[in-house]
């Protein structure tokens, strides 16, 4: 059975802990880390099978696990990443914003070689992934329209400098334009969907995202539309948000706990 540290106890660590506690996940939940201790205890009380609640995040690597699951935020990722594969642990990682620092990704994608192990990203918010990678050479546009209602995008980096006031918005509102680098570093809990694209496909400079705020919507809708000389692909994916944070959707936390089902059985599998 495989051994799981976890890095963050919020909406999605406390759903992936539980599907581990209720065996649908095949795997030992032994350790895990918040910053807020309240948020680790008040997730261990969840818990059935109770893991080890550690002081430090660099601590779940350094104890006996096979992999190390980060739900927490791009400050955790640059933080623990390069330390747990040096402890020879493999990672899956959700704030994959983090990645589009080229340094960041460089130096931890030399690491997976050195050290022999993986860095898991889930598909997270969207679908898709599995064509644009198999297009990636042929690529000549990629972008991602993301809508969500304004309180999902409250407390983003980006309204510390910009005049909008998310409570004044009354009708479907473009507050964003322009590239997945810029957008993750400005809405870093809200975007890393474009992450994930741009690292799949044409890179984080050449991926266009828009961020449109709609008072009107109770999903969270990404809208994905890649073209080049394979033809044209068009992904609408339109997601209920996690009752616990509407920032994050309910399908991000499905596509971690299947990621990692996958990680912990040795089984037939399906797709790209
Ligand atoms: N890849 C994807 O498609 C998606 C990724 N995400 C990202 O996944 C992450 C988790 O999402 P949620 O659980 O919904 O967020 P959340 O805000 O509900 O929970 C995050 C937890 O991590 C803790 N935390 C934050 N920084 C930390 C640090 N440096 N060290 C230790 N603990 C720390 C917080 O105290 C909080 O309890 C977020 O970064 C979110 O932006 C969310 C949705 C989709
Ligand atoms: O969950 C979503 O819809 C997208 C999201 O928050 C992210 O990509 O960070």
């Amino acid at each position: 059975m495989k051994r799981i540290g976890l890095l963050g106890c919020g909406a999605m660590g406390t759903q992936i802990a539980l599907a581990i506690d209720s065996g649908q996940i095949p795997a030992t939940l032994t350790h895990v880390f918040d910053e807020s201790k309240e948020k680790s205890a008040l997730l261990v009380e969840k818990l059935t099978n109770k893991p080890e609640i550690v002081e430090n995040s660099h601590l779940l690597s350094s104890n006996p696990v096979d992999i190390v699951v980060e739900a927490a935020s791009q400050d955790a990722v640059m933080d623990v990443s390069l330390s747990v594969l040096q402890n020879k642990k493999d990672l899956m990682i959700m704030s994959v914003g983090a990645l589009l620092d080229e340094s960041i990704y460089d130096i931890l994608s030399d690491a997976c070689k050195d050290f022999k192990k993986t860095i898991y990203l889930p598909s997270g918010a969207i679908a898709g992934l599995d064509g644009i990678k198999s297009v990636k050479n042929e690529l000549e546009s990629l972008s991602i329209t993301t809508t969500k209602h304004p309180r999902s995008l409250k407390g983003a980096k980006f309204f510390e400098t910009s005049d909008i006031n998310l409570d004044e918005i009354n009708s479907s509102t473009v507050i964003f334009e322009g590239t997945a680098k810029e957008a993750v570093s400005l809405f870093p809990a809200n975007i890393n969907v474009a992450a994930l694209l741009s690292l799949t496909g044409v890179g984080s400079e050449k991926t266009g995202v828009k961020i449109v705020a709609d008072p009107n919507t109770e999903k969270n809708t990404h809208h994905i539309v890649a073209e080049g000389k394979f033809g044209k692909m068009t992904f609408t994916i339109e997601n209920y948000p996690d009752e616990n944070n509407p920032k994050t959707s309910r399908l991000a936390i499905l596509s971690a706990i299947e990621t990692l089902k996958k990680y912990c059985l040795n089984d037939i599998q399906i797709g790209t």
